[in-house]
């Protein structure tokens, strides 16, 4: 090798020589032009070494590409979460402790710089002493959870109404780091005796951001075959279902310029079975009837009959049909597919196509039905209106000669108008053809939603399309005990706060349930039940007014029978304009909307 540059340095100088005076032959430039030249060669035959060898393996391992937001891509990223050793982790900086990494830190009640320190430790923990396997360059970023935006309402209205608890301040500080390798870094998983290369790139190839929607996914097996990275798929996916068992997930329409797909959402909990509330017997028979029809794919085929079963739950706002649908594609085991016909853009190609991407055994829901072909003007039957009380939003006109009354919406700010048809898109026609269509997907059950039933068009509510029916109505007495005692029973209130869902589904799992509640309970739940009248009032308003009584069912009973006989009122227990506070007497807890959510108008007004 010496020899080699000592003989091109020495061509080298014999040529620079001739050119000058023919007599400089300094020993430093020589020595100089030797390194220059090692280091050239060096280069070089690196860039040899490594090219040949990327042939080699390129040419011995099979790679895949998978591009976001499919949803392949989830389950790859949820296992990389679990086997990779720092992948798209998520801190939160204020817990002291997570759970990946199964201790406990002694600085507990600090925070600050700590928190820094905290994540420092911990990735130069990964690394130190099993680095091969780790990436070094990580993206680090930090995201305000969901719990701070709703802590930092409440702060704002807590500096007008009083000074905030320590417990608050802190909630209004959360803040969650993702930690995950940078793009083009490659991670290894070990997989069975095979181990798998993932690389992260960005699609867009000019961008440096990590969005989302513009990742792909680089998987390789060195001496692996299609079949392999197959596998990997499939446990990555049976991964992901086990995982997410206590979880719905949730797809809804992206609307691209040239067509519309599915997009997932954030995974949510499931909603309890046994937290919606419908008069006796009616979820029973309906996940009967669900369930019978996921069965029954042979006899539909036999007949020539499509696959396909569709409900139509109709009726007053808030009785509900939205929570119903959700604990049912979570006992089914479903995704839910959203539609949602008022996105602007939408139009009866892309809906078609979007009906025909739909999987097969999916819950396919089209909320508000009636808003994309009509205003909102209703005739019903004198007697079925009669005993109903108007809702705020309502105004009724005179009986008219045929017995029916119209019932109209009193005029709304435009956020709340329907869409209407000629900024969608879509027809009538173009919808049952969608639903119809030849290639939608089998075993698939369209959930289709309205409160004005007399909306909808025959054509769509017909059997075939519509097959079952079911009318959500206000409570009634038996609705309002039943939702009194749920509210009350002592296994959401061991800390005097409703438990997540996810946390009754494992209480429930394990068996721990106490199927029978206190006869106190109970009998409290009867006197609940018994100052209201049948169909007077929407669970939702009930589930409203138990909030304001969070912890104090005692008072709840005593004060219902003011509520009803004041008219169930449903604004706000707070209601703050022109900077002043109309109520300091309720607490904050007051503002809780039915769900739990701070009332934003209230919100909006004050911060105006
Ligand atoms: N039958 C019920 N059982 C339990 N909770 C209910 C019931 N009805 C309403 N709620 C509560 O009221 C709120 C609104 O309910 P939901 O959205 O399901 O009603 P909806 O009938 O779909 O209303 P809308 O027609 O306005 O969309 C939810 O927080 C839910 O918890």
């Amino acid at each position: 090798m010496l020899w080699v540059l000592n003989y091109i340095s020495e061509f080298f100088l014999s040529l620079f020589a001739r050119g000058r005076t023919g007599s400089l032959r300094s020993a430093t430039l020589s020595d100089g032009l030797r390194i220059i030249l090692a280091t050239t060669f060096f280069a070089f035959a690196q860039r040899t070494v490594n090219s040949a060898f990327k042939v080699f393996t390129d040419g011995l391992s099979v790679t895949a590409e998978i591009h976001a937001p499919d949803e392949i891509y989830y389950w790859i990223e949820a296992y990389l979460l679990k086997h990779s050793s720092v992948s798209n982790i998520s801190l939160d900086l204020d817990k002291q402790s997570s759970p990946d990494l199964g201790q406990k830190e002694d600085n507990e009640g600090e925070r600050g710089d700590d928190d820094y320190w905290y994540i420092f430790k911990y990735i130069w923990e990964t690394i130190w002493p099993t680095g091969k396997t780790i990436p070094r360059t990580l993206t680090i970023s930090s995201k305000r959870t969901k719990t701070h935006l709703d802590a930092q309402k409440k702060r704002v209205l807590k500096r007008r109404l009083g000074d905030m608890t320590e417990k608050e301040v802190d909630e209004g500080r959360k803040i969650r780091i993702n930690i995950r390798p940078s793009l083009d870094v490659v991670q290894r998983v070990q997989f069975g005796n095979r181990i798998i290369q993932v690389k992260t790139q960005n699609t867009d190839s000019r961008s440096r951001l990590m969005d989302e929607e513009k990742r792909t996914l680089i998987i390789s097996s060195f001496l692996g075959t299609p079949t392999t990275l197959m596998s990997f798929i499939r446990t990555a996916k049976d991964e992901y279902y086990v995982n997410s068992s206590s979880y719905v997930s949730i797809y809804s329409a992206h609307m691209r310029s040239y067509a519309c797909e599915w997009i997932k959402g954030p995974t949510r909990n499931i909603r309890p079975w046994e937290s919606v509330i419908l008069p006796t017997g009616v979820k029973e028979s309906l996940l009967k009837d669900c369930q019978d029809f996921l069965d029954e794919h042979d006899f539909y085929l036999k007949r020539g009959v499509p696959h396909r079963r569709g409900y139509l739950l109709y009726g007053e706002p808030g009785s509900g049909k939205s929570s119903f649908i959700s604990a049912l594609a979570a006992k089914l085991k479903l995704d839910i597919h959203i539609v949602s016909l008022g996105t602007r853009g939408m139009d009866d190609d892309k809906l078609n196509s979007l009906l025909q991407d739909c999987p097969d055994k999916c819950l396919l829901l089209m909320e508000d039905i009636d808003c994309a072909f009509k205003s909102r003007s209703v005739s019903r039957p004198a007697e079925e209106t009669s005993n109903l009380p108007i809702p705020e939003n309502m105004e009724h006109e005179q009986p008219k000669s045929n017995g029916t009354t119209i019932v109209k919406r009193k005029k709304m700010s435009s956020s709340h108008t329907a869409p209407d048809h000629s900024s969608t898109g879509i027809t009538l026609s173009g919808l049952l053809n969608a639903i119809d269509g030849v290639g939608s997907s089998e075993g698939r059950l369209l959930f289709c939603t309205t409160n004005w039933k007399e909306h909808i068009d025959e054509a769509l509510s017909r059997p075939g399309r519509c097959d079952v029916w079911v009318e959500f109505r206000y409570a009634t007495q038996q609705q309002a005990r039943e939702l009194f005692v749920y509210f009350y029973s002592a296994r959401h209130l061991s800390d005097g706060i409703q438990k997540s869902p996810k946390d009754l589904v494992e209480v429930k799992i394990n068996g721990h349930v106490d199927q029978t509640e206190s006869e106190e309970l109970q009998t409290m739940g009867k006197r609940f039940a018994s100052a209201i009248p049948d169909y007077t009032v929407s669970v939702s308003a009930l589930q409203g007014y138990l909030m304001r009584y969070k912890r104090d069912p005692v008072t709840a009973v005593e004060e219902v029978q003011d509520w009803v006989l004041g008219g169930c009122s449903q604004s706000p227990s707070i209601a703050i304009g022109n900077g002043a506070v109309q109520n300091q007497s309720i607490s904050v807890n007051r503002l809780a909307n039915g769900d739990g959510s701070i009332n934003g108008d209230a919100i909006l007004q004050e911060e105006a």
